[in-house]
C-alpha cells in the first residue's frame, strides 16, 4: 500500500522536479513512478500511481497537497451540497485513464495493475472536513442534522466513483481496490446504516461490468480501515477480496469474515522500521495466521511510512516469496 512514494530515493528525485499533483496528472511520469517499486522490490502487482482525491477534478472541487490534502472550500451546508457538479470522470480524468494505458504498456504483462478509488464515505469525508480530521465533527454534524442530504451526497459520490472505476477498468486495470480509510470514524450502527449501503452499490456496480476483451469482471478489493468491530459488517459486502488492517490478528480477522473469503493484509507498516530478521519473523507470523483463509494476498495493513528503508521493504517481499518453507 503506497508502494510507490517518498521512501524511495528514485521517487524523491522525480518529486524534486514536479509537484505531487503534476505527477498524478502526467501519465508518463505516473507510469514511471508506478514501476519503481516493481523494479526495486519485485512485488507481484503494481498499483497505479495516483490519489483518491484526484476524482475532485471531475467536480471542480479544488484540492492542494501540503503534503497532506487540503480543500480551500469544503462542502458543509445544504447550499454547498446542492451546488456540487457531478462530472464525467472518464472524459475529465482522461489523464488517469492515460496513466493506466501508459502503465500497462510499460509493464508489458510483467505483473497485473491495480486501479483504485476512495470509498464514498472516505471521499465525502475529505469533501466535508476539507482535509484529514481527528474527530470528524463536520461529517457527523451533516450526517446527524441532515441525514437525507448526507444520503444524497453519498449516493451521488457512489455513482461518480462507479463510473470512475469502470473507466479505469476499460482503460486496462486488472483489479480495483476501494479504500475506506476513515470507515472507523463512525460507530457500528451508523457505519452500517449510513455508509455500507453506498459502498455495496459501488462494489456491485463494478462487479456487474464485464470489460471488452474479458469474459468476467475484474476482482474488487475492499479495504476499510479503523475500528475492526466493523470488519464483520464490511464483509457483508460481496467484494472479491476483504482487506484487513494491522490492528487485528489475521487469524481473528478470518474468523470474523469466514474461511470462504479471500483476505488481503496485514503487516503493521511500522514493523518495517525493525531489523530484517524481525521483519522476516513478522511476515511468517502473518502467513501462518492467514493459513485458514480461502486465499491470502500478502500486503501491509496500511500505507508504508516515508521513513522506511527500501532494503527493509525488499526484505519483507523476499520473506513473503520464501513463504513458510
Ligand atoms: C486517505 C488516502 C489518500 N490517498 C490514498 C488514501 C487511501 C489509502 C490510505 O488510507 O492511506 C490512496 C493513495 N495515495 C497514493 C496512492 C498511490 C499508489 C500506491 O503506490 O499505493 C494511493 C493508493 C499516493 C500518494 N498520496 C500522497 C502521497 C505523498 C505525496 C508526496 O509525494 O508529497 C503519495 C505518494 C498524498 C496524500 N494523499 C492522501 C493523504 C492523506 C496524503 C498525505 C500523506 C502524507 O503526507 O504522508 C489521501
Amino acid at each position: 500500500m503506497r508502494q510507490a512514494g517518498r521512501y524511495l530515493p528514485e521517487y524523491r528525485a522525480i518529486r524534486s522536479k514536479v509537484s505531487f499533483l503534476e505527477l498524478c496528472r502526467t501519465p508518463e511520469l505516473a507510469a514511471e513512478v508506478t514501476l519503481q517499486p516493481i523494479d526495486r522490490l519485485d512485488v507481484d502487482a503494481a498499483i497505479l500511481f495516483s490519489d483518491i482525491l484526484v476524482v475532485f477534478d471531475a467536480m471542480d472541487v479544488a484540492v492542494e497537497f501540503k503534503p497532506g490534502p487540503q480543500l480551500p472550500s469544503p462542502v458543509r451546508t445544504r447550499a454547498d451540497v446542492e451546488g456540487l457538479r457531478w462530472g464525467e470522470p472518464v472524459g475529465e480524468l482522461e489523464y488517469v485513464m492515460n496513466a493506466v494505458r501508459a502503465c500497462k504498456k510499460a509493464l508489458a504483462d510483467r505483473v497485473p495493475l491495480i486501479g483504485f478509488c476512495g470509498a464514498p464515505f472516505t471521499t465525502c469525508s475529505y469533501l466535508i472536513e476539507g482535509g484529514g480530521s481527528r474527530d470528524f465533527l463536520e461529517v457527523k454534524k451533516l450526517l446527524f442534522t441532515e441525514p437525507a442530504l448526507f444520503r444524497s451526497l453519498m449516493a451521488n459520490m457512489s455513482d461518480l466513483l462507479a463510473r470512475y472505476l469502470i473507466g479505469q477498468i476499460d482503460a486496462g486495470v486488472d483489479a480495483v481496490q476501494i479504500f475506506d480509510s476513515w470507515a472507523g470514524a463512525l460507530g457500528p450502527r451508523d457505519y452500517i446504516e449510513h455508509v455500507l449501503p453506498h459502498t455495496r452499490t459501488l462494489v456491485e456496480r463494478v462487479q456487474a461490468h464485464i470489460p471488452e476483451g474479458r469474459d468476467q469482471p475484474v476482482p474488487v478489493i475492499l479495504f476499510a480501515r479503523g475500528n475492526m468491530n466493523i470488519l464483520g459488517a464490511t464483509a457483508q459486502v460481496p467484494a472479491d477480496v476483504v482487506g484487513v488492517d494491522w490492528s487485528i490478528g489475521m487469524d481473528q480477522a478470518i474468523e470474523i469474515v469466514g474461511s470462504d473469503r479471500v483476505v488481503q493484509g496485514n503487516l503493521d507498516p511500522g514493523v518495517l522500521l525493525g531489523s530484517p530478521e524481525l521483519i522476516r519473523d513478522r511476515v511468517r507470523d502473518v502467513l501462518r495466521e492467514a493459513a485458514g483463509a480461502k486465499a491470502h494476498i500478502f500486503n501491509l495493513g496500511h500505507g508504508i511510512s516515508r521513513v522506511t528503508n527500501p532494503d527493509h521493504a525488499k526484505a519483507m517481499v523476499d520473506a513473503v516469496h520464501e513463504g513458510l518453507g
